[in-house]
């Protein structure tokens, strides 16, 4: 299984898939070769000869720099290598590639960036440490400025790997060749841009260090919750398929709850109902068919909904409001040991107090030890609850962010972005990569929280569930196309679910 879903290594797990393909007996020297040759297969394969300029920085990252210029020359192709610092402050494998470099080196310069049609970049890859700065950032924005194809080695300059993050400045790349397996900042943004089009090729690493890395982050693919993922037995009803409730706004806020229920329908919850204040009945009742209305006038009634075992997975906050009974009935749902997702308002609500929250959702353990609560911030509702996250020196950084965030609250965390991320607070985490942008759209958000309610309501574990729901929600935007609004995204789910097991079985 290990090697169907898609690892992302960590610039210190691809060091230690270094550190093992060397101990197995492959010299550093040989995974250098190989990884040089392989970015100029790629650039003869994909760009047209011209000069080329190899910017090569201090580290294994200029050694392979080294090695494109020398297989690009080999091939008779005009390439000019320039080296930050000098050849002799070089060491091992990348002095030994210098070495074989029988070209003139030239010191690295902003002037006569221009000249080129193509730049490679090995200034600097996972080593990374600092900002750019300095001549350093006057260099790679001259190059950035230049009409030259740009490739970038294992990650554009300035990029950091872990989390797609720009340290001071970053080359734009057309085109990034990296080795082995990506690395999250491939997919996050802004590095996911920055990187152009990317190649990853194999330089000799052999899939089977993956076991001993045990990495934790993944493509979200049905590679990773597939096995997990509910698919009705021909022997079972619709009450063997979960009961998902979700808690509506008031008169004025309707919409955002049927969204939701709706979406918790198509994905196979057997039954669904929206649970409202009795002055919003006739607005539901107005458009609902297969979803069922329950009105409560008072706590109690609310309380009494909660006391029923087959109401098993909620959903609350789209279009909730902010207000004391979105928080207390958050606390009912999550003290009577429901399977929860909380969305929105529901997490709007709780940032004066955070850690009440955090409280609520781990105080259950010894009643229900299997009931999971999934959190749907968007980064700003991310920022309520965990602001000390946010605040990274570069930026906000996602993935780490949310991992805390996960083990702090002790739920699933849905992050949601152009690059959706799903942590577990056991670690294990996902990334979307290639969401259709058409998904910015009004209610979209609740379309997801009722796919990730459907599929806790059948009985699927949370960070499946809403790994599966991203996925699926970012497909059936896919099979709509153009011009997709939230309304569109339920109805284009069967095709996806189609295809989806057949995939499976
Ligand atoms: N790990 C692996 O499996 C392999 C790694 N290879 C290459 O090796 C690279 C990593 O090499 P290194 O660990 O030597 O690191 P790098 O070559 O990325 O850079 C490290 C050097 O850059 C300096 N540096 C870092 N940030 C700086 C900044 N902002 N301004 C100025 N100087 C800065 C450091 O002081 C250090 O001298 C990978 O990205 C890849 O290109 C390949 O040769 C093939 C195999
Ligand atoms: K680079």
């Amino acid at each position: 299984m290990e090697e169907t879903r898609e690892v992302l290594l960590s610039t210190m797990e691809m060091g230690e898939a270094d550190r093992l393909t060397i101990e197995a007996g492959l010299q550093g020297r040989q995974l250098m070769e190989a990884a040089g040759q392989s970015i100029a297969r790629i650039i003869l394969e994909k760009l047209n000869p011209g000069r080329t300029l190899v910017l090569c920085g201090p580290g294994n990252n200029g050694g392979d720099g080294f090695v494109v210029a020398r297989a690009l020359k080999e091939n008779g192709w005009p390439v000019t290598v320039t080296l930050m610092g000098t050849k002799d402050r070089l060491k091992g494998d990348a002095r030994l590639m210098a070495d074989l470099w029988d070209g003139e080196i030239q010191p690295l310069a902003e002037e006569g960036l221009g000249d080129y049609d193509i730049i490679v970049d090995g200034l600097f890859g996972a080593g990374l440490d600092r900002p750019l700065e300095g001549a350093l950032l006057d260099i790679v924005r001259a190059a950035n400025d230049s009409n030259a194809r740009k490739v970038a080695i294992d990650v554009p300059s300035g990029l950091s790997g872990d989390s797609g993050l720009v340290l001071g400045g970053c080359l734009e790349a057309d085109l990034t060749v990296t080795f082995f397996r990506r690395k999250p900042g491939h997919l996050l943004y802004p590095g996911k841009a920055l990187c152009g089009d990317l190649y990853v090729t194999d330089i000799g690493i052999s899939g089977r260090v993956l076991d001993e890395i045990g990495a934790q982050t993944w493509l979200n693919s049905p590679a990773v919750w597939g096995e997990l993922f509910p698919v009705p037995s021909p022997a079972g009803h619709k009450y063997s398929r979960g009961h998902s409730v979700v808690v509506s706004g008031d008169l004025a806020h309707t919409g955002a709850s049927r969204l939701a229920a709706g979406a918790a329908l198509r994905i196979g919850s057997g039954l669904v109902s929206v649970a409202c204040a009795p002055e919003a009945v006739p607005a539901h009742a107005a458009q609902l068919t297969a979803v069922m209305i329950r009105s409560y006038q008072s706590p109690e009634q609310f309380a009494d909904y909660l006391a029923d075992h087959r109401l098993n997975a909620w959903c609350i906050g789209p279009a909730n409001g902010v207000t004391n009974e979105t928080r207390n009935r958050v606390l009912a749902i999550l003290a009577a040991g429901k399977q929860a997702v909380l969305d929105a308002d529901a997490i709007t609500v709780f940032r004066d107090r955070p850690e009440e929250l955090f409280a609520a959702i781990g105080s259950d353990d010894r009643k229900n030890m299997s009931r999971e609560v999934v959190l749907t911030p968007h980064a700003g509702e991310f920022g309520r609850l965990f602001p000390d996250l946010m605040e990274g020196t570069y930026g906000f950084d996602r993935l780490k962010g949310a991992r805390t965030a996960a083990e702090r609250s002790g739920a699933v965390l849905l992050l949601k972005g152009p690059d959706t991320v799903v942590v577990s607070p056991d670690g294990r985490a996902v990334i979307m990569d290639d969401a259709p942008a058409d998904l910015a759209t009004a209610g979209s958000g609740d379309v997801l929280s009722g796919l990730v309610t459907g599929l806790l309501a059948q009985g699927m574990p949370a960070f499946e569930a809403a790994s599966a729901a991203v996925w699926l929600h970012a497909e059936a935007a896919r099979v709509f196309g153009a011009g997709l609004t939230a309304e569109d995204i339920s109805p284009s789910l069967p095709t996806v679910l189609e295809k989806l097991r057949e995939k499976l079985h």
